[in-house]
């Protein structure tokens, strides 16, 4: 692996999240949860993670519930700071992590999606393109005119992977977000995202569905109290270019 293959590369970071209105009793429920010098108390939701992940690798995020999936794909998305060590990530970087994150509720889906053109400063097509793509891709018919504060989870969700996939990335961040959307739609967007794989692209997909991880990542990093505990190579059931 040369340094040029290195897209994120997280060196002894935490995050800290703090537990507001929590009391002193909390201390000892929960080996994560510490008082600072000041005598707040914060959860440290991932401890001294070290991680590299290289351009086009396709990784899961395994791990119960709380175990700290969605922190980590916030630290490299850059929407939690990292306490101490390093992060740096390299390249561009598509996220679908929150339901409705990024978007303005009282501005319609055609709205939406031109201000998204703007802010990821997309080249590769004009604007009427990308609105074209993803008004085809999402399905919301006259929805796509309205404002998105009318749609369902699983609209926004349409629109929001529609929005995010119309152009390559070097990473995808992607947390379980794909169970809002209707059947239909979900074996579209895994086939739009096979294609990503095709295309080499790379991306972190936080997931308890093993069989979807199991066919579309070739890497599995588990997350235990806010730790990795293992990372392990996987065989990629679906073909990829040689
Ligand atoms: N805003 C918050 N305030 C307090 N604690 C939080 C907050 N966000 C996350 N946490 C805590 O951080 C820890 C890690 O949460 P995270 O969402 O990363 O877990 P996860 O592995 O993605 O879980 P899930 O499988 O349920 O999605 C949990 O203990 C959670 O309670």
């Amino acid at each position: 692996m040369t340094e040029a293959d290195i897209v994120v590369r997280i060196r002894d970071a935490s995050v800290e999240i703090p537990l507001r209105g929590v009391k002193g009793g909390a201390l000892g429920a929960d080996p994560r949860i510490i008082q600072k010098v000041n005598g707040s108390l914060v959860l440290r939701a991932l401890d001294k993670i070290s991680l590299e992940v290289r351009r086009g690798e396709r990784v899961g995020i395994v791990g119960g519930n709380g175990n700290g999936k969605t922190t980590l794909l916030k630290l490299i998305g850059g929407m939690l700071p990292a306490v101490g060590g390093s992060i740096e990530v390299r390249g561009s970087i598509r996220t679908l992590l929150t339901i409705g994150a990024g978007t303005v509720p009282a501005l319609t889906g055609r709205q939406n999606v031109r201000m998204r053109y703007s802010l990821l400063g997309i080249k590769s097509i004009s604007v009427d393109e990308y609105i074209a793509d993803v008004a085809e891709f999402s399905e919301l018919g006259a929805f796509f005119d309205m404002p998105i504060g009318t749609y369902s989870p699983g609209m926004q969700s349409r629109l929001q992977f529609a929005m995010s996939t119309v152009e390559p990335a070097d990473i995808l961040l992607l947390d379980e977000w794909i169970g809002v959307a209707d059947h239909a739609f979900q074996v579209k967007a895994n086939n739009r995202l096979e294609k990503y794989i095709e295309k080499n692209e790379g991306f972190l997909f936080a997931s308890h569905n093993a069989e979807l991880l199991q066919r579309m990542t070739d890497r599995t990093l588990t997350l235990q109290n806010g730790k990795i505990i293992s990372d392990e190579a996987s065989a990629l059931s679906i073909s990829s270019p040689a």
